[in-house]
Formats: structure tokens, sequence, C-alpha cells
């Protein structure tokens, strides 16, 4: 650790070599120069609607300039939020190979690994064992390596799992070592190229007899005798007796791999897996994923309490083995200890079409913007991916907020073996649904509560509490996860977010009140993501009043040959040709990006706008929102019409409502348009602008088109949906004309 600076007093000693650097991009002028000038833009754009306001010669058209006015406010201050997140951009470097230099491998800190599960059937058992096994297979000492399995479906199909994983483990462990295998999760790696090695075909005959039992189990929904095969299994299943319920059950802890005993079959010692299943009430409030970390939080503190922590899903596996030590060579540096909480990597995905129809990628959220709140503060927290230095949980870098035991003290050690009584009995009580109580869990302490997206709103929590953190995105990725491959689950997970956004935004510590307080910039840039919920106004308004308008006659933009029109198109063009430079920088292509403006308009229609008014209802106390897990088990019908990049809508849901009526609202008016200016009734003059959006809504709306009218298969618009969305157009269309004419 000593000389990491450089500060030995001998003479012209040659400088260490670095752990980590970090620059500043080469984009960061143009950024600064562009923002300069589109915000001059942006100011003559309010110019232009404030005269219009002002001027405005009826009631009409006083309200139309408003309600555009008001949408390119929300433009304008998501624009400025995202503006945050160009100033700074930073791109950091680490040298794990430099390592050795600093720390040898038997002084490596340990690690405790956190895997979160809630459901077996939305997220199968042997999904959840590969990504176990992923990480158990580190390159990393195995005596200093713990992983925690949490299932809040207090399943026994899942600890079943996890049996079956702990005997595969003994022997895939050291196949990956041995090999040098950089990709250690079995089914990605059976998927690749696995043939190169000797013994592969017999690891392949044991992985696939494993992934057989486990997923029999699961079908079957129990543990069936001809499964067990020893006593003490026996009586481990035998605590899933008929009043264990997942939402009623006493705390399940049970150690599958012990470290300081269990052997792989090479002889060598395989790391700590413990599967844990937190006590759950129906008269207590769990927290949802946020309570499940927590709760992890004090189990792995009693039993090994590593000072650094890696946070998963349990869709998130390892791609590289090497991870850990890329994270030493920030937690080793001891200034960056101080006052760095987390290293975050960045959500990647595999699994995606070619296109990437739904935009799972979320580039911008995930690979984009966080490089710029880097430079401000530190990347957020994504709830997968991060590894987090222990104290980060226990208040702000300067005070440390006491746990309630001093087994939980994140510098206390443990001496006493995981299978010890008194561990046990410890780790049972830390994990209880009344621990929490009367304690300051989740307000001060470990992931913090009251939002939906516990991550991001805990990591903006940390990053105003004074902890910075970093962005690490390696040339190859550390980790691989799923994303949703069906509209309908894309949909309920925005809305799950919109509303997680929404309770962070009207918080005591919003990032627009408390956050500019704090820190101001980062605050902003936070913003970009907190307020997604906004993005529904401009959005809607777009989508439907131009259209409404040029359906009544009715010009409400700049025509061509008006000055003001250079404008509409500096800002549009502008906009869009940035979006797309970066997407294009950061990897994509140009369909992707063309389907990712594409699904941002569809969210802004439905899982936004449902997410909000679920959050209003959720405020007047009429319904409330839980943590709806994200389905990850996938049919293979789904799967082939997903390859072949067909929207999948199947299901009668009142999310596809508004885009079936965007769609031929549209559709109609651009139609209605064109024919009116083809039988010389009207002149393109004035109506350009809203021309030019119909159409591009209608060059969007294809695969609404495609799916209501053209496809017969189980993916196609449901009628309902479809006569509902019509009907719902001519409704608008109606009051339009009345109040517009
Ligand atoms: O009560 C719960 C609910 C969920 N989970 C786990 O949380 C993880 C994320 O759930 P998922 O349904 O996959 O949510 P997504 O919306 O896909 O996840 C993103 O958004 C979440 C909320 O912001 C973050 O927690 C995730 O890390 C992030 O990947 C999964 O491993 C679940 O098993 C629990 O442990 N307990
Ligand atoms: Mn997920």
């Amino acid at each position: 650790m000593e000389g990491l600076r450089g500060s030995s007093t001998t003479a012209n000693p040659p400088p260490p070599p670095p752990l980590h650097t970090v620059q500043l991009m080469r984009r960061v002028p143009f950024n600064r120069l562009f923002a300069l000038v589109y915000t001059v833009a942006i100011l003559a754009l309010f110019y232009l609607h404030a005269r219009n306001l002002y001027y405005s010669t009826s009631l009409l058209s006083f309200f139309i300039t408003l309600c555009l006015l008001i949408s390119d406010l929300a433009l304008a201050f998501m624009w400025t939020t995202a503006q945050a997140l160009h100033l700074r951009q930073i791109r950091r470097k680490q040298f794990p190979e430099n390592l050795n230099k600093f720390i040898q491998r038997n002084d490596y800190p340990s690690l405790d690994v956190f895997i979160c599960t809630a459901d077996p059937y939305k997220e199968p058992p042997i999904s959840v064992v590969n990504t176990a096994l992923s990480v158990m297979a580190y390159d990393y000492p195995t005596e200093k390596l713990s992983v925690y399995v949490s299932d809040d479906g207090g399943s026994v199909l899942t600890l079943f799992a996890f049996t079956e994983a702990a005997k595969f483990a003994s022997h895939w462990l050291p196949f990956c070592s041995k090999n040098n295998i950089k990709e250690r999760n079995p089914k990605a790696f059976f998927e690749s190229n696995y043939f190169c090695f000797p013994e592969s075909e017999i690891m392949k005959t044991m992985y696939e007899s494993m992934k057989g039992r486990v997923e029999t189990v699961v079908e079957r929904g129990k543990v069936e005798d001809e499964y067990i095969t020893c006593d003490e299994e026996r009586q481990v299943f035998s605590k899933w007796t008929d009043q264990f319920t997942r939402q009623n059950h006493p705390t399940v802890i049970q150690v599958l791999l012990d470290n300081s005993k269990d052997k792989d079959i090479s002889g060598h010692h395989l790391p700590n897996l413990v599967y844990c299943s937190r006590e759950k009430s129906k008269a207590s409030h769990h927290h949802f994923k946020a309570g499940a970390l927590n709760a992890l939080i004090r189990i792995s503190a009693v039993m090994t309490n590593a000072p650094i922590i890696l946070s998963l899903d349990c869709d998130t596996y390892s791609n590289d083995p090497q991870t850990p030590e890329r994270v030493l060579c920030y937690f080793w540096d001891p200034e960056v200890r101080a006052t760095y909480g987390f290293i975050q990597f960045p959500q990647l995905f595999k699994g995606l079409n070619k296109t990437d129809i739904y935009a799972g990628q979320f580039k911008r959220l995930f690979q984009i913007h966080p490089p710029g709140l880097d430079g401000l503060r530190g990347g957020n927290f994504y709830g997968t991916g991060g590894f987090f230095s222990r104290r980060v949980f226990f208040g702000t870098p300067s005070t440390m907020s006491p746990p309630e035991l001093p087994q939980l003290n994140p510098y206390h050690v443990v001496n006493k073996p995981i299978q010890s009584q008194e561990v046990l009995a410890l780790a049972h009580q830390v994990s209880g649904c009344h621990f929490e109580k009367d304690t300051d869990w989740g307000i001060k302490k470990g992931l913090r509560y009251g939002s939906l997206v516990e991550d991001t709103y805990t990591s903006y929590r940390l990053h105003c509490e004074g902890w910075r953190s970093v962005f690490c995105n390696p040339e190859r990725p550390a980790f691989y996860g799923e994303a949703p491959i069906s509209l309908i689950d894309v949909m309920n997970q925005q809305k799950r977010w919109t509303v997680g956004l929404l309770q962070m935004v009207f918080s005591e510590y919003s990032p627009i009140t408390y956050g500019l307080r704090h820190n101001g910039l980062m605050s902003h840039g936070y913003s970009q993501i907190a307020f997604w919920p906004i993005w529904p106004i401009p959005i809607t308004v777009y989508a439907f009043l131009p259209q409404l308008a040029l359906l009544n006659n009715l010009s409400i933009f700049p025509q061509v040959k008006s000055p003001w029109f250079l404008l509409y198109a500096f800002l549009f063009l502008g906009a869009y040709t940035q979006d797309l430079i970066e997407f294009v920088l950061a990897n994509g292509t140009v369909q992707m990006w063309w389907n990712d403006q594409r699904m941002w308009i569809i969210r802004g229609l439905s899982s936004f706008m449902f997410g909000f008014l679920e959050f209003i209802l959720n405020s007047l106390g009429i319904s409330t929102t839980g943590f709806n897990v994200t389905n990850k088990a996938v049919d293979d019908e789904l799967s082939k019409r997903y390859e072949k990049g067909l929207f999948e809508f199947g299901v009668a849901s009142p999310m596809f409502v508004p885009l079936v009526t965007a769609a031929l609202m549209n559709l109609f008016s651009f139609g209605w348009g064109l024919s009116e200016i083809v039988k010389g009734k009207r002149s393109m003059e004035g109506v350009e602008i809203q021309m030019l959006l119909s159409a591009f809504a209608v060059v969007n709306s294809w695969p609404v088109y495609e799916a209501m009218a053209l496809r017969s298969d189980n993916g196609r618009m449901k009628a309902k949906t479809s006569v509902i969305g019509i009907g719902l157009m001519w409704v608008m269309y109606a009051a339009g004309s009345f109040i517009l004419k």
C-alpha cells in the first residue's frame, strides 16, 4: 500500500506504476460549446412563445401556445439536466496487472457477493445458479470469497437448486481455473466455444443433468424424495411446512459450502455459499429488494464481514473472472478508499435482438450518462454490478452511524466459523422481521427505503452525504444481465421505475430541493433520471395537439418561409443529431438508435403515464404498489418472434391503448392533410411542421399498425385493445373539433 502515492524518501525512485488513471473526454469542449449555442436557441424559442402568448388573438390560440410552452419547458428542463452530464465526462482506466506491485494475493481483502432473487417462476432457479457459479469461480482466493443468495421468494425450489449448485461447483471451479476460462457462467460457456478443452464434454453432461434435476423440481413445484440425497438435506427441506408461505415464514439460513471445510475435486477450498431467506410476516413491511439487501448486509456481517460487497441481481452474471482485481485497483488505493463508496460497472445485456427493438440496453442510462455523473461526483448505482465498501452503509465518510450490535460494525473481525451455533443464532436474529424496528436501517444505514428505485435513490443519497464513486467500464464487460423481451414486461418494469422515481422526486430528498443545496450540478444530473416521469407531458402534447390542429385546419407552428422555422429545425435536428452521435460512439448502430428513440416515445405515452397515475393513486391512498419482479422466464414462441424483431403485444393491456390512439391519430391527420393538399383544397403553407411531425410519428408507429392489421401470430394486438384505442381516437377527434373549430 505504501509507495502508491510515490511518497518514498530515497533519491529519485522510479515512480510507482499506476493502478488507475482518469482523463477528461475529448468531446467535452464540443459539448460545452454546443450547450452554449443550444441554450441561446432555447431562449429564442421561449421568446417566441412569450410573444405569441402576449399577442394571442383568442382564448384558443392562447391555450395552444400555453400547451406548447409547458411542453417545451419540460423538454428544456430535461435538456439542461442532460447538459449537467455533458460538461465533465471522464474516462477511467485500471491496471490490474500492476496490482502485484502493491499487494500479494494472500493479502487481498475478503469479498462478500450478494445475489437477490424473489420468485422461482419469474426468475428460473437454474439461471440464478448460473449467476452464482460465475462469481464463485472468480479468480480470487476462495478463502476470501463468500456468496450469499437472498431468496425473497422463500422457495424450497431455489434452495434445492443451490444444493445442486454446491455439488456442481466442486467440478466447475477447478475446471475453469485449470483451463483459464474467461466465460465462467456454465450456460454461456456451453453456448460458446466449450469444445476446446478435454473435459468439456463431461462437464457439459454434468451440467445438463443438474439443469434437468433443477428444472424438473421447479416444474413439479416440490422436492420429491428421489431428489434428496441425504438426511441433512431432508431436514433442511422439511422447514417448508404447510404454514410456510412466501409472505409468512421464519428465517432460513443454510450454509451450503463452507470455505474452511469444503474442497473441490482437485483439493482446493471452495468459497462460502450461503442461502438466506429472511423472515417474513404479513404484519411488517419488507421494503422489497432494499430490505433484502439490508438483511444480507447484516447476515454477512455476522458471518464473514468482508470489507467489500458486490451486489448482483439474479440475472447478472460475471463475464470476467478478473473483475475483483480491477476493483482492488481502487479499493486498495488508500486515498480512494477513504471517500469512494462504490465502484459501479455498466449494466450490459445478453439476449437482445439485433436492433434492440425495446431499447433494453438503456444506452443513455447505463453507458452514455454515467461518465458525466462520474466527472461530477461519481457514477450512480444501478442495483446490480456494484462493488461497495461495507463502510458506506454506515453513515457519511466522516461520521459513522454506529450499528446496533458490535458484530455488525464494518470493522469487526469475525473470529468464529460461519457454522458455529453462535454465529448462526445471531444471523437469524439480524434477519428477523423486527430487527429494524426503531433503528435507522433504511434511513441512515444501508440501502435507503421509500423508493421503488432503491438503487438510484440510495446512490443519490450517498453522493449527497459526501461519498464518491467510480464508473468502471472496462473493454471486456464485467457482467451481463437480461432485459425483458416482451413489451408488456418492459412496460411494467418502466411503470415501476416511474413510481419509484416519483417517490424520489416528491421525497424530502428531492434532487431539485435537497440535492441542489448539497451539490448543485450533481443533483441536476440526477434529475435527468429522476424526472423521467415528466416526459409524458411533451410527448403527449406533440403526439396529439399538432395533429388535432391539422385536422381542424389550424396552423400552430411557424411556416417554412419564416426565420423561426430555422429555429425549430435547429432545435429538433440539433438534439437528435447529438443524441445519434453519442449513441453511435457508445457502440450503437443507427437502427438501434432509431428503436431507442421510438421506445422513448412509447414509454412516454404509456408506462410513464400509467406510472404517474399509479403514483397519484398511491399518494391518495387508493392503491398500493409493490415491487413487481420483471419476468425472466422466456417461452420459445415469444423468443422466436422477438428474434425476428416483432413487437409483442399479445395481451390486452390498457398500457397499449395510448399507443394505438396516437398511431392512428397521426396516420389520420397525415392522410387527411395530404389528401387536402393533393386535392388542392389547401396548401402546405403553415402546416409544414405539423405534416412533418405526423409523418415522423407514422414512421415510428409502424409496429403498431403491423400488430393491428397485418399480423396473425399470437403477438398481434388484441382486438379489444384496438377497438378501445380507435374509440378513444374518435372521442379525442370529436372533442378536438368541438374546441378547435
Ligand atoms: O422484493 C423483492 C423484489 C425484487 N428483488 C430482486 O431485485 C432484483 C431486480 O428485480 P427486477 O425485477 O429484475 O427489476 P429490474 O427493474 O429489472 O431491475 C432494475 O431496477 C431495480 C429497481 O431500480 C434494481 O433494483 C435492479 O438492480 C435493476 O437492475 C431481482 O434480482 C429480484 O430478485 C428482491 O430481492 N426482492
Ligand atoms: Mn432486472
